[in-house]
């Protein structure tokens, strides 16, 4: 394909996903659909579309115009592309530029600073609050792209070998400050499932925020741990590793999440129990009952930038009502002298301390033992811990 064509297909995926489509499924039914482009093409035809995402808004402002077009010719102006050579209307090119379209083009930035950042305007305060001077370096964070992260498993090797075994593979990695299990890979790639060391369960896809907040969780004195809002299981196989004498119980409430769980395991050599019913109708207690709860999903914007402009106040709502009833569940789950680790991938004070501080004014054998917010000028995505104590001594009745 030519770039030209390239742009043309993510003006129609553009168009797909701003009607409401999922960004996945649209790029893989156009995969489909489109037999005859290859890897490469796929490949920047994914990175044209998920950029586009990312900066629709300062982009389609640059255009001077919405939609998916708008959104590709400010993708085209930000790169340093001339329009005309890409708006050709030769073969497979979007169709030539009109003169409106043309004097519609904005030389001058904006100066409101959800356009210029890229977010919705409802979401702006909220940001601004929870985030203070960090605002700015966070959202420019949220318009880039992800790095590419590896857990190394450490059940089964260490850094120096990961690394060492990933080169063979003619992958070159680099270590990530203040993150003793992470490794990012210098150059993009998508082949990590091919390696060796990936079928060998020597290393996972894990963003090294992820990886930051596992490593923050108090395993060392835990005998039992339960995730109980296992998904994927990310968390329950980084935990399980860094924790091979604890029992570590996995749970979700939407069970076929936990799919390919024990396959996981089984690559990464370690134990992690799958639960079939939820923990809390058996009476089970743990030492640390680590929640993962669902959220606003504001911390992991640039992986998943169709978040940002799906994301409404409704949702928010729903989401914080869920967070809530999921935290008020949990002290029976916790033994006496237990944690609970409260986690979101949120940037939100609604959904971080405030939860938290609801929490602890309605279970007050509950303390806040440790909290740590995890902005993207760290080491990954962002995150929020809080580590809630049961302080109490006797069972209460
Ligand atoms: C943020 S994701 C978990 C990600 C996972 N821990 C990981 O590291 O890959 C939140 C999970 O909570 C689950 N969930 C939603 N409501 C729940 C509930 N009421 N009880 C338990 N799990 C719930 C969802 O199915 C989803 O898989």
């Amino acid at each position: 394909m030519t770039p030209a064509a390239r742009y043309a297909s993510a003006i129609d995926i553009l168009d797909q996903i701003f009607d409401g489509a999922s960004a996945e499924k649209t790029l893989t039914n156009w995969a489909r659909k489109n037999r005859f482009a290859g890897s490469k093409d796929r490949a920047a035809l994914r990175d044209i579309v998920f950029d586009c995402l990312r900066c629709k808004r300062s982009y389609q402002y640059h255009a001077g115009q919405s939609g998916g077009r708008g959104a590709v010719l400010g993708h085209v102006l930000g790169n340093g592309l001339k329009p005309n050579d890409i708006f050709s209307g030769e073969g497979y090119a979007p169709t030539t530029l009109s003169d409106a379209e043309t004097r519609a083009i904005q030389t001058n930035d904006s100066d409101d600073i959800a356009t210029i950042y890229d977010v919705p305007d409802w979401v702006l305060p909220m940001l601004q609050e929870s985030l203070g001077n960090g605002l700015i370096d966070n959202l420019k964070a949220i318009q880039s792209r992800a790095p590419i992260d590896l857990r190394v498993n450490m059940a089964k090797t260490n850094i120096k070998q990961a690394q060492a075994m990933l080169a063979r593979d003619d992958l070159s990695t680099e270590l990530v400050d203040g993150v003793k299990t992470a490794l990012r890979l210098s150059k993009q790639t998508r082949k990590i499932p091919q390696t060796d060391a990936y079928k060998d369960g020597q290393i996972e896809l894990q963003d090294a925020g992820s990886q930051q907040v596992v490593l923050d969780l108090p395993l060392q004195d835990a005998k039992t741990v339960l995730d109980y809002c296992a998904g994927g299981g990310g968390k329950s196989l980084a935990m399980a590793a860094l924790a091979p004498d604890a029992s570590i119980d996995a749970y979700d409430k939407h069970n076929d999440r936990l799919g390919d769980l024990s396959t996981r395991a089984m690559r990464a050599g370690v134990d992690v129990n799958i639960l079939s019913q939820d923990p809390v109708l058996e009476y089970k207690k743990y030492d640390i009952v680590v929640l993962d709860v669902p959220c606003s999903g504001t911390g992991a914007w640039r992986r998943n930038p169709d978040g940002k402009w799906k994301l409404t106040l409704d949702d928010l709502d729903a989401v914080t009502q869920t967070q809530s009833e999921i935290l008020q569940n949990a002290p029976s789950l916790v033994t006496n002298g237990g944690r609970i680790a409260y986690i979101t991938c949120s940037l939100l004070n609604v959904e971080n301390t405030a939860q938290v501080s609801a929490f602890l004014a309605k279970n007050t054998r509950f303390a806040l033992e440790f909290e740590r917010k995890y902005h993207l000028t760290g080491a990954g995505d962002g995150f929020y811990l809080a580590i809630l104590k049961n302080e109490s001594i006797l069972d209460e009745i």
